[in-house]
């Protein structure tokens, strides 16, 4: 053990790199993360490596955890972005039916109004980190709802269906499909012009699609029939709608879930339609349909820390040391080809955050993501290119993972910070989407009213196809004119940072640990440039965490510092 070590800026007796330090490591810190790695261990003795110094005897028992065989993972399925159809559920059809008992022939209308269709609700909900399952589903549909039954009997409500997705989902509309903003814009354009160009009378009130005969009726009593003028109606829960188009911004957690399709309002039976004149009306109205919703899912925040590092710095066994993950590890570049998230639990799984983040805020855990191995000129897509850089976009923290066994840290660091700036700078100079000043497209407050706002910067169009409105805030159908703007996010430089500086068992890595320490020091105090070359960059509290993955030493640490840096 003579061989110089990086100072692992612990207590004084943790400088001297040995046995008794792994196991002062080992006993419970004042944050004790608890690293749930320990509840899988092999002793598989092909999981060691021989040829490594942590392979003797007195070696920590979950080593095997740290430093599997390379074909020891699981996969994790990762999706950040998807495109989803929804329909709610149709209402089911109004009953014509009447009364019949011994002694009453002709008996007064009893049919059943139809059960309203099913809703599509959304909720956010902590423990999910991916779209993935929704990105499955690809078409999702609420039940419609039953029809109206005689003796007055009502029609079962559609199911609802629960979209359930990871808190820092953003919801964009894209496209919509209103049958009752349809009919109603309908009706308006048959009360200015009656018949079209045609000659062809554009309301007609025999109308299949919205009247039921009575079953033992004729078809030609369509034409004989007369049928009321009927509007269209919605659910009183409608007005529970967010307005349209659609832009939910989910970054908390919610504790009920929000509606975001009402379904179609169920038929009416024939009872309604009684009058004066019309005792026995042979007729009952059709539920309306439901609306067809095209959504945009996007995680806008895929973990809380986000590891930064070159390929085979020791992200994954990073990751590994301190969660539950099992990423997989492999001494080659790429061993990581999507992200892997893993949470680091911080108050022993008893609700009671031991320590509370810098804001006050409680916190029982956070989540640290295990992003793909970032190589020179990534930003031009070399590599696994933007996919992975988009990801650390999405990440609260950033934690460059250096490599001190590798070359000048200092030199990694202002490589990954390179990368990072001109993926920024790519990403603030992107074209706005071809929308503009072409008639008939407006712009439109994803958070305001969905009527258009002149004043507003022009950052996102919809195509509106109809030019009327229902007047009651809701939009029309209408398809976006190509595909959405990327989300807007915080720029890189501003978020909290720190460097896990790993390896730190191998030899020679003190004078470079020293080196980025010092470097760090002066970006905090500001004598040198920021290494993302802004003048604004977050620098309130750099620093450097020394541990060595593979042994699980120091990252108990890495906790604590992330708790100080949570909002
Ligand atoms: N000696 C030593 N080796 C380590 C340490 N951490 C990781 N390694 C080794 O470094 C190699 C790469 O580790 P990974 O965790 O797969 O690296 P990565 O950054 O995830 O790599 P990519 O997925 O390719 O980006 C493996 O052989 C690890 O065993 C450490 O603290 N000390
Ligand atoms: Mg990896």
């Amino acid at each position: 053990m003579a061989h110089p070590r990086a100072c692992l800026n612990l207590p004084m007796r943790s400088l001297l790199f040995n046995r008794a330090w792994i196991c002062s490591t080992r006993s419970p810190s004042t944050i004790s993360a608890t690293i749930l790695s320990r509840r899988w261990q092999s002793t598989t003795p092909s999981n060691v490596r021989p040829d490594d110094e942590t392979s003797s005897p007195d070696q920590p028992s979950d080593l095997s955890y740290l430093n599997p065989d390379p074909e020891d993972y699981s996969r994790f399925i990762f999706q950040d972005k998807c495109h989803v159809t929804v329909h709610a559920g149709a209402g089911g059809n109004g009953c014509v039916s009447y009364l019949r008992e011994k002694f009453i022939e002709e008996g007064p209308p009893n049919g059943g109004d139809g059960g309203s269709g099913g809703g599509i609700y959304i909720q956010a909900v902590e423990g999910l980190t991916s779209l993935h399952k929704l990105a499955r589903r690809g078409i999702i549909k609420a039940s419609r709802g039953r029809n109206g039954q005689g003796k007055s009997k009502g029609g079962k409500r559609g199911d609802d269906v629960l979209l359930q997705v990871p808190v820092g989902t953003v919801v964009r509309e894209v496209e919509r499909y209103d049958p009752v903003a349809e009919e109603i814009a309908r009706m308006r354009r048959a009360k200015v012009e009656p018949v079209d160009e045609d000659g062809i009378e554009l309301f007609t009130p025999v109308r299949h699609d919205r009247w039921m005969l009575h079953p033992g009726a004729n078809p030609s009593d369509f034409l004989t029939v007369k049928f009321p003028r009927l509007k269209p109606r919605r659910q009183a829960i409608a007005a529970m709608e967010p307005k349209a188009p659609i832009y939910l911004d989910l970054d908390q957690p919610m504790d009920k879930p929000m509606l975001l399709a009402a379904g179609g309002a169920g038929g009416l039976g024939n009872p309604h339609f009684v009058t004066r004149s019309m005792g026995r009306p042979k007729f009952a109205s059709r539920g309306e349909g439901g609306m067809k919703l095209e959504l945009d899912f996007e995680l806008k925040l895929l973990a809380d820390v986000g590891l930064v590092g070159k390929p085979n710095a020791g992200k994954s066994t990073l990751l590994r040391s301190l969660t539950n993950s099992r990423t997989r590890i492999g001494n080659w570049e790429f061993t990581t080809l999507s992200p892997h998230i893993g949470t680091v639990i911080v108050d022993h799984n008893r609700g009671r955050p031991l320590v509370e983040s810098q804001r006050k805020t409680r916190r029982s855990h956070f989540t640290i993501a295990d992003i793909p191995g970032l190589v020179e000129d990534a930003h031009l897509d070399r590599g696994l290119g933007l996919g992975f850089l988009r990801h650390i976009d999405r990440a609260g923290i950033l934690a460059f993972v250096l490599d001190l066994s590798n070359g000048d840290p200092v030199e990694e660091l202002q490589k990954l910070w390179h990368e990072l700036g001109e993926y920024e700078r790519l990403r603030s100079t992107e074209p706005e989407p071809a929308a503009k000043e072409k008639p008939g497209v407006i712009d439109w407050d994803p958070s305001g009213s969905g009527l258009p706002d002149l004043d507003r910067p022009r950052n996102r169009a919809i195509e509106i196809e109809t030019p009327d409105n229902e007047g009651s805030g809701q939009a029309l159908n209408y398809r976006s004119s190509g595909s959405l703007p990327p989300l807007a996010m915080p720029p890189l430089h501003t978020k909290p940072w720190f460097v896990v500086a790993t390896k730190a068992d191998l030899e020679n890595t003190q004078e470079q640990y020293q080196a980025l320490q010092e470097y760090l020091s002066a970006v905090e105090k500001g004598t040198v440039e920021h290494p993302s070359g802004h003048a604004d960059g977050w620098k309130e509290k750099v620093s450097a965490v020394p541990v060595s993955a593979i042994n699980g030493q120091g990252v108990s640490r890495i906790p604590k510092l992330v708790m100080q840096y949570l909002a």
